[in-house]
């Protein structure tokens, strides 16, 4: 497999994007600017709100964006002519990008992330940008939903043996941090990327030994900070009295952090583990629990009262189990015509909600001067004014009859200058940052967007013009339906 020392990812697209771009280059169009759209249609797992994650990947990708000798070599063997070739061979990304930044929350039908490209650039580039997005978005919006139920506890990712392969493991780390959890037990992850690395033992390791005693004992002799797994042989006879013998052994030459619980009830052995703890002098040992969690079995656990001070979850955050895609898309919402000026486009569908939103646009998040929370996003065509001086009406862009007025307002402009003509602009942030944005994001969403169950939709509206240029559009497609 790794037999290409010059590998690349360019490759890593659909080929039909290969056999586009011939067309394009053959016929003339390659050079013409096109306007892309990356959003979603539908906030995952029932969620009133998504959180961004993808753009330091995507800023990797298309900084390095170049075909390499093999991989022209390659295509030549799929039978592509040697114009094309030549003309991928010198190919670099020149365009504009503007995108949400990591850590920001994200909405149904909002532009994630703009690409203003030659029509071939953008082409090539689409699968990769959806890759990338659908999946750390997905992770970093699940990370946050578990993140709101238990605010003030410890939440660890621990998901890279089920994770679907290194890639996920390691960006689906990074995104559950940007998430709002605390560590990774990936090291790599945590190396890469500026992460805590955290984690405790396995079963294996008791087994190894025979008995819980034995196991802790030797950890003890090996480490500072104890966390013993108690559940190998039976958790409230065996392995947590043996891990308050250990600490109480060690004394301060070990800091007893906790115990970790990973099978069983954990609502009843959490509570019976603190009694024990409490009652032998550890009441600041905290109890660490895994075992399949997700946010349905945490609030269950904690409806139940569980003890639980911290949260090891892997499977079913890493592979998004109960909504494995995000389904985001890159939709054409504007070309360049012959005469060099940009003509919007849009793509029709039986169904309204998946007509696409002509038009290259601006997103604002318009704020409440007198609350100081978000009121929603409004999506302009791009460069139209939107004066903070006059009170801003909002409504559904489908649902035209649901409105509001707001008279006094901040707007924030969401998408931000990554590339430009090809250089990047963007500084990279640090993981503290995104982490940062997040919670002041959240900060003001109202609580009725941020429910576990049923949240209300939060509005992502069109400006009354932007608005006609979609109804003119679509008028004109069924018009032309009819001739
Ligand atoms: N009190 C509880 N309320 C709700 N769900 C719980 C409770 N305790 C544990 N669970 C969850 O129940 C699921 C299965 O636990 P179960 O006890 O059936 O298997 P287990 O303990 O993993 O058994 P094994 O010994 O095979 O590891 C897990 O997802 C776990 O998180
Ligand atoms: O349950 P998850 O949310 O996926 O969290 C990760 C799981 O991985 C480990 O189990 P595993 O059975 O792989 O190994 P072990 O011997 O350490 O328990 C750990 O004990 C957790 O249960
Ligand atoms: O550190 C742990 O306890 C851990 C790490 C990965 C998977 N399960 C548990």
């Amino acid at each position: 497999m790794y037999k290409f020392e010059d590998d690349s990812f360019m490759l890593h697209t659909d080929l039909y994007q290969i056999n586009m771009s011939q067309t394009y280059l053959e016929q003339g169009l390659a050079d013409r600017t096109a306007v892309f759209d990356l959003y979603f249609r539908e906030v995952p797992f029932g969620n009133g709100y998504a959180v961004f994650a993808g753009l330091e990947r995507i800023i990797d990708f298309l900084e390095n964006l170049r075909f390499t000798e093999s991989d022209i070599r390659y295509l030549r063997s799929l039978g592509y002519g040697e114009d094309f070739l030549e003309y991928l061979r010198d190919l670099r990304f020149t365009g504009n990008v503007r995108a949400v930044e990591e850590g920001g929350l994200v909405f149904a039908n909002m532009p994630l992330v703009q690409i203003e490209a030659p029509i071939i650039e953008a082409q090539l580039i689409e699968t990769a940008l959806l890759n990338i997005v659908n999946f750390q978005t997905l992770i970093a919006t699940k990370a946050s939903r578990i993140r709101q139920l238990v605010p003030d506890d410890m939440l660890m990712e621990f998901g890279t043996r089920r994770a679907h392969e290194f890639d996920a493991a390691l960006w689906g780390a990074r995104a559950a941090i940007i998430g709002g959890f605390d560590g990774t037990s990936n090291v790599r992850a945590a190396k890469l990327f500026g992460l805590n690395a955290s984690g405790t033992h396995a079963h294996a390791m008791v087994q190894a030994y025979g008995d819980d005693y034995d196991a802790f004992k030797a950890y003890a002799e090996t480490h500072r900070d104890c966390v013993f797994l108690v559940d190998t042989f039976d958790t409230l006879r065996s392995g947590v009295p043996n891990a308050i013998r250990v600490a109480r052994e060690y004394g301060g030459r070990i800091n007893f952090i906790g115990i970790r619980l990973d099978s069983g009830d954990i609502a009843y052995l959490s509570k019976e583990a603190r009694k024990m703890l409490d009652e032998a002098g550890f009441p600041d040992a905290k109890i660490v629990v895994s075992n399949d969690l997700d946010e349905v079995t945490i609030v269950s656990l904690l409806s139940q009262g569980a003890k639980v001070d911290s949260w090891g979850i892997g499977t079913k955050l890493i592979t998004a189990y109960d909504q494995p895609a995000l389904g985001a898309v890159y939709k054409l919402v504007a070309v360049e015509n012959e005469s060099g000026t940009l003509e919007n486009r849009i793509k029709i569908s039986g169904n309204p909600e998946k007509v696409t939103t002509p038009g290259k646009k601006d997103v604002y998040r318009i704020i409440n001067k007198y609350t100081g929370m978000s009121e929603g996003e409004y999506i302009t065509h791009a460069g139209e004014e939107v004066s903070e001086d006059a009170p801003l009406l909002m409504f559904h862009p489908v649902h035209t009859m649901k409105r509001k007025l707001i008279r006094s307002f901040e707007k924030v402009e969401l998408l931000k200058d990554i590339f430009r003509n090809g250089e990047l602009v963007y500084e990279r942030e640090e993981i503290a940052e995104i982490k940062q944005r997040l919670e002041s994001n959240l900060s003001i969403l109202w609580e009725e967007y941020k429910r576990f169950l049923n949240p209300e939709a939060y509005p992502v509206d069109l400006s009354t013009e932007l608005w006609q240029i979609k109804q003119d559009l679509i008028e004109e497609a069924s018009n032309k339906t009819l001739e």
